[in-house]
């Protein structure tokens, strides 16, 4: 590896108004090396990656490509000087099929489409319109259109955030690759798992100034969560509050859900479980196994063709999304476009599951509403810098606008799906310590999670599904990485078959010798 720099970036600086997103960024990255960009939730981590790749421009700031200074004023200019992103929110046009929005960007078709499978994506329907194509897929479908035009740099902005384990192993082999071939990559993540599997180094930021550079080495992470989060650092104990919930768990005749033969086409079939009061009960699940569907059936965003829901003890039919917030059902969706108003603040976001009480309920109603969106902000430690419009929120901070909400709603049964996605460390915690509370106080929560070491943190028990049925249900005790990688492959417990754990994606020094 020669020590001169592909590309140096100092002293960047970004306002948005009032708002100081980049104060004194500084980013250097070698060629052939994976380098991560660690910030908490609005340190500035995307504005930077925006401003490197002429999506935004900077106020302030110089930036050097192979030691030329560079002045990148256009995602054109970007591309030409070898430099492009995958974004955190998806970029294809939504209206348009695959193939005419890599026609619009003049991305190579077949290349692409060799990365589509090679990230483990075998039959991509090209003429596909983007609107009907899952997120994870479409995020993948970002990545391939980056790599099909051969960068120097690639800037990855949380690109595993929204994808299943299996995809997102996919993707850091594929990343990997790229710094073994003499490429380099920028790699955004909040999973201390990928960043130790993939990175040779990481550049923390902390309130838009760069704070450290460290290698990447074993025990690394105490320091950077140290440097990210300065004098936030939460020290909970998310064990002690789990020991303390447990008793809670009610044992009332009635489960809080019942889900018995849930069927809907061919993505699911013979869905039965049940959620008891004061349970947290995780999902886990590859891409497409029918999580989507279950999450939709019991939210009421889509009626099964057959089987039977109740909500303690009494059948409930779904129709419509109201008639599961009436049974108490609150839903937290994936994909946060989906559940916020964008152009709205973050009160009102917080604040619409008691929109429609308002009226009957008058002027204590107000107060009291108030009083609950305030406190789950402070929680939350949502950063209500930018709070006049939900969308000029980091990616992270508009996340946790969508879990504030079913705290301020009280809401009885909780179906997350995904909820800390791009969410940092220090409120990653708060949020588990939370749903751990919540538990406590007899409410019952369904916890889809692509991160499969949350499931050991937050849960009671684990459901694992594949192909559309329920395959396995494990008590926490024996829910480790391996056993629920099995199972969400379909393999039989105690099967020795090698499905590959993220753990292993970094080869050690001698397998990378031998190969
Ligand atoms: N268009 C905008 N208008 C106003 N403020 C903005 C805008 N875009 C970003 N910001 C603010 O700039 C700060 C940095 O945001 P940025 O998205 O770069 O953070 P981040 O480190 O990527 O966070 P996350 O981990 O949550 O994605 C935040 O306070 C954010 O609210």
């Amino acid at each position: 590896m020669t020590t001169n720099p592909l590309l140096d970036a100092t002293g960047v600086a970004k306002n948005y108004g009032a708002v100081a997103a980049l104060r004194n960024a500084s980013l250097s990255v070698l060629p052939g090396e994976v380098h991560a960009l660690m910030g908490a939730n609005g340190a500035g981590k995307s504005t930077l990656v925006k401003i490197l790749t002429g999506a935004i421009p900077a106020d302030a700031g110089r930036v050097l490509i192979r030691g030329e200074a560079r002045d990148v004023r256009s995602p054109a200019a970007a591309r030409r000087a070898g430099l492009l992103p995958v974004y955190q929110e998806p970029a294809l046009i939504p209206d348009l099929d695959v193939l005419s929005n890599l026609r619009l960007t003049g991305t190579p078709v077949e290349p692409f489409r060799a990365w589509v499978r090679e990230l483990g994506i075998p039959n991509l329907d090209i003429r596909e319109t983007a609107r009907d194509i899952p997120l994870a897929i479409l995020r993948v479908l970002d990545l391939a259109r980056a790599l099909a035009v051969e960068p120097d740099v690639l800037l990855l902005d949380e690109m595993t955030a929204a994808l299943p384990a299996n995809l997102a192993e996919k993707v850091l082999e594929v990343v990997r690759r790229q710094g073994d071939s003499g490429r380099s990559v920028i790699f955004i993540s909040h999973r201390f798992v990928e960043i130790s599997a993939l990175c040779d180094r990481a550049t923390v930021l902390r309130d838009g100034a760069t704070v450290g550079v460290v290698d990447i080495e074993p025990g690394i992470e105490e320091k950077i969560v140290e440097m990210m989060l300065g004098a936030r650092i939460e020290k909970t104990s998310v064990a002690a509050a789990r020991v303390a919930s447990q008793g809670s768990a009610a044992q009332d005749s009635h489960p809080r859900l019942s889900v018995r033969n849930l069927q809907l086409g061919t993505k699911l079939h013979d869905v039965s479980f049940d959620l008891a009061n004061g349970e947290v009960a995780g999902v886990v699940a590859l891409e497409g196994q029918g999580q989507d569907e279950l999450f939709a059936a019991l939210a009421g965003s889509i009626r099964p063709a057959g089987g039977t829901i109740a909500v303690d003890g009494a059948p409930v039919k779904f129709s419509h999304p109201s008639d599961a917030i009436q049974a108490g059902i609150a839903y937290v969706p994936g994909d946060r476009t989906e559940a916020l108003a964008m152009q709205r603040s973050v009160r009102e976001n917080i604040a619409l599951p008691f929109s429609a009480a308002l009226r009957k309920w008058g002027p204590i109603r107000v107060q009291r509403e108030r009083m609950v969106v305030s406190s789950a902000i402070a929680r939350l430690q949502i950063d209500t810098r930018a709070q006049g419009e939900v969308q000029r929120l980091s990616g992270g901070n508009q996340q946790k606008v969508t879990i504030a909400r079913w705290i301020a709603a009280d809401a009885r049964t909780i179906l997350c799906f995904d909820p800390t996605r791009g969410i940092d460390v220090g409120t990653k915690q708060e949020i588990y310590k939370l749903l751990r509370e919540l538990a406590g106080l007899g409410k019952s929560v369904l916890f889809y999670t692509s991160e499969l070491e949350e499931v050991q943190r937050v849960c009671d028990r684990v459901i694992v599904i594949f192909g559309g049925r329920v395959v396995d249900t494990f008590p926490v005790e024996l829910a480790d990485e391996p056993a629920l990688m099995r199972a969400a492959y379909g393999l039989p417990r105690g099967a020795r078959e090698d499905v590959g754990i993220l753990a292993d994606v970094r080869p050690t020094p001698d397998a990378e010798a031998a190969s």
